[in-house]
Order: C-alpha cells, then structure tokens, then sequence
C-alpha cells in the first residue's frame, strides 16, 4: 500500500465517524468567494506553518511553483534548518497527498470539497497532513489551523476549521484511509485514492510501464512502488560540471553518485551551503537529468569546432552540462529559451562557465527553417507533462490534465521537425521529456521516424547510456530507447531518444 497508508500514524482512537457536522462544525460553513491569494497577517502561528500555507494557497490561487517559491519564503523568514525542514515537510506533503486529504475534508465535513472556500481548504489540507501523517500533537495542529483560518478567512471559518478538525483528530487514519477508500468508483480509483495521485495519470503510468517491457504479473507491483516513489522525497542529487570541478573537491559531506559519472549525493540541508554550489561549478541536477544530457555529449567522441544547441533550454540545468563538455572538447553551445525570465535562468545556470555560451530567446519551432544544417548535435528536452518528476514538483500532479498532452505533444513534434531541420547531415538528436506518458515518449519516436523515413534512423541510447554508467543502469526490455523511473533508477522519469540525421 503507498502513501497515505504508510506515511499514517497519527489520529487519535474513538471519536467514531462522526463528520465535522455531527462534531460541533459551523453546518453553513464559509461561503465560497472570489478566489484572492490571502496574505496572513503575523499572529502566534509557527513561521513555519505560515510559510506552508502561504506556498499552498499561492501553488492553488497563482499557479505558483512550491519548488521556486519556498526556498525564497524560508531564506526571507531567516528560518533554522529545523524550521526549514519543517515548512518543507509541511508544503510538499500536503501539496503531494492533497487529493487524498480532500477525500478525508468531504467525508469529515459532509460538504462537497468544490464548495468550501480555497483560503479554508487551504488550511484544512496542511491541518490533515499534521493529522494523519506526522507526528504533531494533534492539539498544536489543530489550534494552529484555527489561528491561521482566523488570519486569511472569515470569522465562521474558524468554527468550521476547528469542527472538521477536530472530527479528523477522533478517527485513526488508517480508518480514514479505509473511509476514502469506500468512495472510490474503480479500482484506479482506489489507487487514486491510496496513493493521492489522480486516476487518468496512473492509468498513463500503467501504460508507460506496458511499453517499457515490465511483464503483466509484476505490473501491479511495479504500479504501486512507482506511485510510492513519487510520494518519497527525491535524494539531493549534484552534477560536478565536467572541467570545472572534480568530484571529490566538492566535498561537504557528498558522495560520488552510483549511476551517473559526474554525479553525486549530498546529504540534506540548503545546497547552497556548499561552496561549490554557491559557486556555479556544482549544481543541483536530478541524475536522469545528468544522464540525459551524458547522452547527447557522450554518444561518439566531440570533433573540435562542433557546433551544438540546447534548443528548449530553461531553467539551464542541461545547457550548464552540454556546455562544460562541450568545452573540453572543444565544441561550442547556445543556449535557447523562448521565455525571457527562464533565459535568464540559463544565463545564471552556466555563469561559472568561461566563455559561457551564447542564450538565444527564440520560438525553437522556427529555428530549423531560419538556420537549416547548422548544427551538429542538439538537444530537445520539450516542454512535456513533467509526470515523472512528481516526486521534486509534487503540486504538477493536480495542475496537468488529459487535454494538456494534446497540445504537448503537437508542440513536441514541431519542435522535432525543427531540430531536424536544423540538423547537419551526419549530425545527432536528443529528444528527452521528464515523462513517461507513451504520447509523449515511444508515440513521438514513432512519428518522428515516420515523417523523416530516410532521413532519420534512431541510435542506440541504451547501449549509449549503459557506456556512460559503466553498465550501472537498470533498463527496461530491450529497445534503442531509454525510459529511466524513479522506483528502478532513483532517479525522475526521463526519457532519451538518439537520432542521426543521415
Ligand atoms: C523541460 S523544460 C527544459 C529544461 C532544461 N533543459 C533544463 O534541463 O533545465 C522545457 C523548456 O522549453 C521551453 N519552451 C516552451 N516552448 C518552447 C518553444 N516553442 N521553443 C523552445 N523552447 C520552448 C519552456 O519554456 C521550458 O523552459
């Protein structure tokens, strides 16, 4: 069983299943209102708590992203490792196993969960995660909630938040778990449910494993430890830039990563502490990412004066690795990003680099026909669902939708075509996506082998990675493709595609 059912322990016992309506809630409840992004005013609430929920209701309101704006909100507040720890606990928890806690809100409150009101849901949801998955006394939990629905609702949200609560605090969670359980419609559903990610993503992840060779007997196993994986903090992973630094100057406690050569753990805390980080030489990289990037460079030895592109760049975290390897090999990179604030990101992520390379801010499914043959590797890491990076963005599980692959996909392919326009005869394509969806991984390999027969043939990105681990990394079945998961590998789900245009 994943998620909430392991990460339960808290609750306390009787109480029964009593709803927040039969345990002394406002019955009305808050009025739903325009939706507003509330900015809570200082009380006696742990800075920890306030920052949870302030990211929260930002993730809910602005379509923020957690992983960008918590960091910022902690080195604001001046908060301790300990309280940092706990605000990051307390945001990607909930933002993670909110599906799951807005089960438990329904049945507690006897109110469909569309109609309370954001700002409130917001702090029943971090309430919950205290409740039923971490060790907090239950009173602190629920008189904080109280206290914060105070500062960014109205008054009746206090009576309603303390009701519900309070109701919540007199079942055990495993009986809630069992409760969410009964309402679900199917048995995905039911996974939906346990493991709080939504239904129409674990029936992708299903296929995705299908395709990836995982036989039906060990799918159901495999299913439920991906959907656990994703609901388990990502390891601190580091990429020592290539020419820049050695691994083992970087130090600070880190170890040399198992899988990928210019890769290694570091133990948790602010990366930024480590100098290296704070330098620009060592930067903070999922190891699939570090391999994705490995594949590109490493595929066939670099002829001096190569020229490659990054064609969807931002944040900058592969164009950093292409460019230190590119530099040792005497190649050299641009960097493109069509979004002005994400090409600035590029700009910062390869600073520490001498002669960084040049940022482009381009539509890259134009650059082929403006620049036709005029590169001789790029890499396309497209704009996808970022399904299998749920475990660092927990929140991008409830943002994406099936109507969202659609238009990812026909974006995929355009910028495809794009990259092989611009491609020298000869030269080699990365297409890589932090997904595993089939549409946007095996369907575009297909497509693209379909719309450029004889002019593209794929290369062997499993041989080419397994080259580059030296032979430690764990594949699927047998295919020129690479579908790495965070269950196998400990790493994000990316996906790898090698080309050569001929
Ligand atoms: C998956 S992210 C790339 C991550 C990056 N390679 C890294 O490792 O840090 C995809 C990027 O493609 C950019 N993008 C979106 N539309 C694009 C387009 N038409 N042309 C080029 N890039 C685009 C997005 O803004 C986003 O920054």
């Amino acid at each position: 069983m994943s998620g909430a059912a392991r990460e339960g322990q808290g609750g306390s016992a009787g109480g029964g299943r009593r709803g927040a309506s039969g345990g002394g809630a406002d019955r009305r409840g808050p009025q739903r209102r325009k939706p507003a992004t509330p900015s809570p005013k200082p009380g006696p609430v742990q800075p920890a708590r306030r920052i949870a929920l302030e990211v929260i209701t930002a993730v809910r309101a602005d379509d923020a992203y957690a992983n960008l704006l918590l960091p910022s909100k902690i080195a604001a507040a001046h908060l301790d490792a300990a309280d940092a720890g706990l605000a990051t606990e307390l945001t990607y928890g909930t933002l993670r196993m909110r599906g799951y806690y807005d089960r438990v809100i329904e049945l507690a409150s006897g109110r469909p969960i569309d109609e309370i009101d954001g700002a409130v849901r917001d702090v029943l949801e971090l309430g919950c995660h205290q409740i039923l998955s971490m060790r907090v006394a239950q009173h602190a939990a629920v008189n904080e909630s109280v206290e914060l629905a105070r500062q960014v609702a109205s008054r009746s949200a206090t009576g309603f938040v303390n009701g519900v609560l309070r109701a919540i605090t007199r079942t055990p969670a495993s009986e809630w778990l069992e409760r969410a359980m009964d309402t679900a419609t199917d048995d995905d559903d039911r996974l939906a449910v346990a493991a709080s990610h939504p239904a129409w993503v674990i029936r992708a992840f299903r296929r995705a494993l299908v395709a990836d060779g995982v036989p039906p007997d060990d799918l159901p196993f495999q299913l439920d430890d991906l959907l656990e994986s994703d609901n388990t903090p990502a390891r601190l992973s580091l990429t020592a830039l290539p020419g820049l630094i050695e691994r083992d100057a970087v130090g600070h406690g880190t170890e040399p990563s198992p899988l990928s050569p210019i890769g290694l753990l570091a133990p948790t805390g602010d990366p930024a502490g480590i100098p290296a980080v704070h330098e620009g030489t060592a930067r903070v990289q999922d190891e699939g990412s570090q391999l994705a990037a490995l594949a590109l460079t490493r595929a066939r030895p670099i002829t001096a004066g190569e020229r490659w592109l990054d064609l969807c760049a931002g944040p900058g975290g592969k164009t950093a690795v292409l460019a230190a390897e590119a530099r040792l090999g005497g190649a050299t990179v641009i960097g493109n990003e069509p979004v002005a604030a994400r090409a600035g990101l590029v700009r910062r992520a390869i600073a520490a680099i001498p002669d960084a390379p040049e940022v482009w801010e381009r539509d890259g499914t134009t650059i082929g026909a403006d620049d036709p043959e005029s590169f001789d590797r790029i890499l396309v890491d497209a704009p996808c669902t970022g399904l299998g990076a749920l475990r660092r963005r927990p929140e991008a599980r409830w943002r994406k939708t099936p109507g969202d692959v659609a238009a990812l996909v026909i974006l995929q392919q355009e910028l495809i075509d794009s990259a092989v326009r611009a491609l020298k005869p000869g030269g080699l394509l990365a297409y890589v996506t932090c997904s595993p969806h089939v549409a946007e991984t095996r369907g575009q390999v297909q497509g693209a082998l379909r719309r450029w027969d004889g002019v593209l043939e794929q290369v062997d990105a499993q041989a080419v990675l397994r080259a580059v681990t030296d032979g430690a990394v764990t594949l699927g079945a047998p295919d020129a493709a690479v579908q790495l998961w965070p269950h196998r590998n400990n790493t994000d789900a990316m996906f790898v595609a090698l080309f050569r245009k001929l």
